[in-house]
């Protein structure tokens, strides 16, 4: 290979278990002859089975792919410095010119994205400049992708991530979120009509990314490498959710078409804390994902944040409120912002809620309505607030438990 300084481009595929990673890396690595690509392979057991298959495909094909295994951990969390040394080892040697990163079934794509577009403080090797992230891709199954969102069949406890306890539709729900191509996989196992149905949802969840079917992984390689599509900015930015609090309504043909729309709950004054919790609990069936911060009276001190993503919907503490912070800071902020004075209230200053919610079939005026009922009544803003029972805690965003009360 000719001596080349360029930075080498980056692919990480991301996706819940048996969403058909593995099977769209080999199918990469059998089409793409040319390609002189290394593999990283991650997977949260201590045999790393997805490294067999690449090895096993890679055999086959007698491509001789360099394959690095990752195995009794995640490389969104514990094995990131890790990762970081081997890549840093593979790029000296530097005899490949594409890298290829297969996260496991529960890794946040995030924290994987910026092990490479920013280097980790743990790790010796600084991968900037050496490697250059060039695109975030997605696998979803589209068989499983109805079931886990409507039963909640995801939610087994042997699949949950034990080290910070995040629900496999939580993780489902970031891939989503976060990736530039997002992969419709086992198409063939899906009738057309609800494929539709699918992408009208995943394209309100991301409008940004570009969404293709697959069968089997059979994915034109031309759309996942070389497409310099990655952004670390807008891709954070691209969130349905995020979307619709920045620019407001703004819906595809498609998702209209298909019944899916979003909408955002404001309000200034405070939330009754077991009413609003008591709705949460009870949200419509057809709310996907349901995201944002509240006010909840009583706790002045700390914003409230909201969090739903399939059947799992967490809530309680997640920020400051601006107004609760020290006079010097303030003004920091608004230097900084200045719209933040325009909304400003005299004596709650910034406290408030905004809540996004995304879904399918759903009563919005319902909802609304019901969402109204929890804010607090003129009489009850008189009251006073402290003595009103607290089912957030202290904990960060806990898992809302409180369906059946
Ligand atoms: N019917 C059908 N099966 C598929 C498709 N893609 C993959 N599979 C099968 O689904 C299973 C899981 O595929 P993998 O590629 O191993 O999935 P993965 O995402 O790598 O799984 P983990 O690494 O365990 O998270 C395998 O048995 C594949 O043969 C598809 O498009 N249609």
């Amino acid at each position: 290979m000719p001596f080349n300084n360029d930075p080498i481009p980056v692919t990480i595929l991301s996706g819940s278990l048996g969403a058909g990673k593995t099977t769209t890396l080999n199918h990469i690595l059998s089409s793409e002859r040319e390609l002189n690509a290394a593999v990283v392979v991650n997977d949260m057991g201590e045999v790393n089975v997805d490294a067999d298959l690449v090895e096993r495909e890679s055999e086959l094909t007698q491509n001789d792919e360099e394959i690095i295994e990752m195995s009794n951990g995640c490389i969104c969390c514990r094995l990131r410095g890790d990762m970081l040394d081997e890549v840093g080892r593979l790029a000296e040697e530097r005899d490949f010119d594409y890298l290829l990163v297969e996260s496991s079934g529960i890794s946040e794509p995030i924290p994987v994205a910026q092990t490479f577009a920013r280097g980790f403080e743990d790790a010796e090797f600084d991968p900037t400049g050496v490697y250059e992230l060039d695109t975030m891709v997605s696998v979803v199954d589209a068989h499983s992708f109805w079931q886990g969102f409507d039963s909640g069949q995801a939610l087994t406890d042997d699949s949950v991530d034990p080290q910070d306890n995040r629900v496999p539709e939580e993780a489902l729900m970031d891939q989503i979120e976060f990736c530039d191509v997002l992969l419709l996989n086992k198409c063939d196992l899906v009738p057309d009509n609800e494929l539709d149905e699918m992408e009208a949802i995943l394209e309100t969840l991301q409008p940004r990314a570009e969404i293709i079917r697959t069968e089997h992984g059979a994915v034109d390689p031309r759309e996942i490498l070389n497409t310099g599509r990655f952004d670390f900015e807008a891709a954070s930015q691209s969130a349905g959710w995020m979307r619709e609090l920045q620019e407001g309504h703004h819906h595809e043909a498609a998702a209209e078409e298909h019944g899916v729309t979003s909408f955002v709950f404001d309000a200034d004054r405070p939330f009754h804390p077991e009413r609003i919790a008591r709705l949460f609990a009870d949200l419509p069936d057809g709310i996907i994902r349901a995201k944002g911060f509240f006010w909840s009276a009583g706790r002045e001190d700390v914003a409230m944040g909201l969090d739903k993503a399939g059947q799992s919907v967490r809530a309680g503490p997640k920020g400051t409120w601006i107004a609760s912070l020290p006079k010097a800071q303030q003004e920091r902020y608004f230097a900084a912002r200045p719209e933040l004075k325009e909304d400003w209230d005299d004596q709650w200053g910034d406290r408030g809620s905004e809540l996004v919610f995304i879904g399918r079939e759903f009563d919005q005026e319902t909802l609304v309505e019901r969402l109204e009922d929890c804010v607090l009544s003129d009489a009850e803003m008189e009251e006073d607030w402290s003595v009103y029972p607290d089912p957030f805690g202290f904990e960060d965003q806990r898992e809302l438990a409180l369906a059946d009360d």
